[in-house]
């Protein structure tokens, strides 16, 4: 489902962030990234989600090339990922549903159908009487849930999320990866960015570590933990 071929990515300023990346997740696994803090983990996120390109090799999802879509194809290839970030990004002014609503809105589906798949969004994360709700009158865990739902309301083949638990008390994170579980055992091929070693330990899932690039020695690469 996901494949990085020999990926590496250099930024405009000349941070070598990914070297020589070799990575395979099959459809329907989860498994967790983690690697120090700068080892590259958003950067690996971002090139599945064609928020950026490699600078060399292949990235490959769902049997596409990603630098073969054309520009033009990027948002219907984006509509198979739902991504999920530690600061959720909701939209303040905006009720619960509102917020979950937006990506479905923007594809023009038609408000009947909408509704029903906000709802079911809800109710996967157990925030079916929050509808109506701001996200300022929410917990932060809460907030948390609330951004997952926007980004599985589509149905996603592939969730992949940066940090989803890194503002939030041990309980609610575990509740949190266990909500990542259960798309998992939907059928989702799920991809979570994590520092949180306990947590992803407990899960018993594949852990992929990612060792930071250093400049003198450009061999650092990934080291795949299975
Ligand atoms: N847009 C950018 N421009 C330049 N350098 C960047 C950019 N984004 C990330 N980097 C650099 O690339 C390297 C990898 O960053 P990245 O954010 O991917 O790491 P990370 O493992 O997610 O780190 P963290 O755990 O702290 O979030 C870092 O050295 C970072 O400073």
């Amino acid at each position: 489902m996901i494949e990085f071929n020999a990926v590496s990515k250099q930024y405009p300023t000349g941070q070598l962030a990914l070297y020589n990346v070799n990575l395979k997740l099959n459809q329907g696994e989860m498994a967790f990234l983690t690697g120090h803090s700068g080892a590259g983990k958003s950067t690996l996120l971002k090139l599945i989600a064609l928020l950026d390109e490699p600078s060399s090799g292949e990235v490959i999802v769902a049997g596409q090339n990603t630098k073969t879509i054309k520009q033009r194809k990027t948002p219907a290839f984006r509509r198979n990922i739902g991504m999920i970030f530690q600061d959720h990004h909701l939209l303040l002014d905006r009720s619960v549903f509102d917020n979950i609503a937006l990506p479905l809105k923007i594809e023009g589906m038609r408000h009947q159908d909408i509704k029903r798949r906000v709802r079911a969004a809800l109710d996967k994360v157990n925030l079916l009487s929050k509808e109506d709700q701001f996200p300022m009158m929410l917990s932060a865990g809460e907030k948390q849930r609330v951004g997952i739902a926007r980004a599985v309301v589509n149905k996603p083949a592939i969730i992949l999320a940066d940090e989803p638990t890194g503002n939030l008390d041990p309980d609610l994170a575990s509740d949190i990866m266990h909500t990542f579980k259960q798309f998992n055992e939907y059928g989702s091929t799920v991809l979570i960015a994590s520092h949180d070693h306990e947590l992803i330990k407990e899960m018993k899932k594949r852990i992929i570590v990612l060792r930071k690039v250093k400049t003198t020695n450009t061999k650092a690469g990934l080291k795949n933990g299975r």
